[in-house]
């Protein structure tokens, strides 16, 4: 073990198509600052867990920084889950998901500030197939529109805008859905089924205003139909969906199965066509620096050390 404290920052080179030099040096120069010696790593792509793994084994970083889209994120927070090492994220993707639900701030460098701050919060993670969520997974629509948008070449959110009108002809749905969760069993129709342990899409649209990231359940909503009034309401902080257009159960864990296969994706990344899935919930599994600003407006209490 290396005798002064490290901060690991893991960089995907390739994502967002953009050059990370500004936001290594801002954390280089953070680092020096605060008395850390700072580790990278760049992703390749291939063996990237393994490879992680072995560097927290050999380093025992304090911090692990995040300098990529959902994609990285999601792949260190894998290797973070149910360890007490901090994780701070420096938005460098194309969407963006998860940054846009923490509320993460614009500039680079209120980026690398909250990365290294105090307000630590401890969140859920889920389980859904064998795969770490942290954000959002749905079947239906939505992972429709990510199946298209990442076979398409523009990227951003103009991407997801080109691509929505015609997902939206082409759907397969509505589907039906078997949903099991610890006490019942329900069966709904809808053209989308989420399931939420956070707030947002990476759209900013907020389809699960009542959800929590750290109170041990998450919620499975099922939208019904394409009503336009009810998902310009969502763009607002605390929208009032109606249960003609949103149905949501809570629950620790569920089986949901379907008849005809339904494309499924998690945190933006699409995963094929399924027919079930199962999801369970972590409770506060992964510990996170959020911005302050974000644990006061959802009422969380801080997790710190
Ligand atoms: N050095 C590399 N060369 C090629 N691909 C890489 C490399 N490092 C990581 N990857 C790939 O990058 C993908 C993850 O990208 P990530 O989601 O972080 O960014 P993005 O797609 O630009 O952003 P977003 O998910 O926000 O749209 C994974 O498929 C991973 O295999």
């Amino acid at each position: 073990m290396k005798s002064k404290s490290y901060i690991l920052l893991i960089v995907n080179p390739i994502a967002g198509d953009s050059e990370k030099d500004h936001i290594i040096e801002g954390v280089d120069y953070e680092a020096a600052q605060r008395g850390y010696s700072l580790k990278i790593f760049e992703t390749t792509g291939g063996d990237d867990v393994s490879q992680i793994q072995d560097i927290l084994k050999e380093y025992h970083p304090e911090r692990v920084l995040v300098a990529g889209g959902d994609g990285t994120i999601s792949l260190v927070a894998q290797c973070l889950r149910n360890s007490n090492i901090v994780m701070g994220i420096i938005p460098a993707g194309s969407a963006n998901g998860m940054a846009v639900n923490f509320e993460i701030p614009e500039t680079v460098e209120e980026q690398i500030e909250v990365a290294f701050s105090d307000c630590l919060l401890k969140v859920d993670t889920l389980i859904i197939n064998d795969k770490i969520c942290l954000h959002i997974a749905d079947l239906g629509m939505n992972a429709e529109l990510v199946k298209n948008y990442e076979s398409s070449n523009i990227r951003g959110k103009l991407g997801y805008f080109l691509q929505s009108i015609p997902t939206i002809i082409n759907s397969g749905g509505p589907y039906d859905f078997s949903i099991q969760t610890e006490n019942e069993t329900f069966e709904k129709s809808g053209i989308l089924l989420a399931i939420a342990n956070a707030n947002k899409f990476g759209t900013g649209a907020n389809i699960n205003p009542k959800g929590k990231i750290n109170d041990g359940i998450f919620e499975i909503l099922i939208f019904k139909n394409l009503d336009f009034i009810e998902i310009l309401k969502t763009l607002q902080d605390n929208p009032e969906m109606s249960s003609e257009f949103v149905d949501i159960i809570s629950t620790k864990k569920a089986i949901i199965s379907t008849k005809k296969k339904v494309s499924f994706q998690i945190d933006g990344e699409f995963l094929g066509e399924v027919s079930e899935i199962t999801a369970a919930v972590k409770p506060k599994s992964l510990l996170m620096a959020v911005p302050q600003e974000y644990c006061e407006m959802h009422n969380y209490t801080k997790d710190n050390q």
